[in-house]
């Protein structure tokens, strides 16, 4: 079974781009679990342009499913993650000034830095994930990192899948083969949606958790327009 954590970035750029507090991060974290979602994640970054150091905190005592916080692990993202204790922190190499989340972790490179970060968090009871590119000896240097998962970084399948090339899920499927037989846990994330999250998880073995936010919060607006212009023009009869 495959675990949905829904990422909320989204709600908070929309909540930062008037100044006030709608929507609310924190209600609706706690609507999406209530609706099913087994999983929050948040991935705060060093500008707080979408969610805020403090939005971690006050998710803490809301998030009753996985908390996953996502990051580069710069010293107050380090600090953040060590006081709010969430379920799970996700270590992602992101610049600063990146737009999103661009590449995996050159794990045989920073292998000193993942290790001593890794036995961090996990002294701390804190989770451990690395995002990762498909590739094999990426996946063998995560394990001599100590992570107890991976994260799978999922844009060039995505974006192959939607132009109708289904063949590049293939080294995603010998990384997953080869994280089970290491013993690593498997999540995926970015650009998974509605179209694509189907034929990721049928031919991903062993598969524990996705994260969604990009299409899951635009899919949310299509889905749910109709809806809500009904709503308007009934107050405006
Ligand atoms: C690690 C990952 O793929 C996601 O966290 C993604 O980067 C979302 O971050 P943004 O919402 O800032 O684009
Ligand atoms: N870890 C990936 C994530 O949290 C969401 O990525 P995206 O769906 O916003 O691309």
């Amino acid at each position: 079974m495959t675990k949905l954590s829904v990422n909320i970035n989204k709600i908070a750029t929309l909540r930062n781009s008037r100044g006030g507090d709608v929507p609310n991060v924190v209600e609706f974290a706690k609507d999406v679990q209530r609706f099913g979602a087994e999983g929050v994640t948040i991935h705060p970054r060093p500008d707080e342009r979408h969610i805020r150091y403090q939005d971690a905190r006050d998710l803490k005592p809301e998030v009753y499913t996985e908390y996953n916080i996502e990051g580069n692990p710069i010293e107050s993202f380090m600090n953040l993650v060590l006081e709010v204790k969430p379920t799970q922190v996700t270590l992602v190499p992101d610049a600063v000034d990146a737009i999103t989340s661009n590449a995996g972790w050159d794990t045989i490179k920073h292998k000193d830095f993942l290790v001593d970060v890794i036995k961090e968090f996990q002294n701390n009871g804190i989770r451990t994930s690395i995002f990762v590119d498909p590739i094999l000896e990426q996946i063998e240097g995560a394990k001599a990192t100590g992570t107890d998962r991976i994260e799978l970084y999922t844009e060039a399948f995505a974006h192959q899948y939607s132009l109708g090339i289904k063949d590049d899920i293939a080294p995603y499927i010998e990384s997953s083969k080869l994280a089970n037989s290491l013993g690593l846990g498997i999540n995926a994330g970015h650009d998974l949606s509605l179209d694509n999250i189907q034929f990721f998880k049928e031919n991903i073995p062993g598969l524990l958790e996705v994260s969604i936010g990009h299409a899951l919060i635009a899919e949310s607006l299509y889905l749910g327009i109709e809806n809500v212009i009904q709503m308007y023009l009934h107050k405006l009869k």
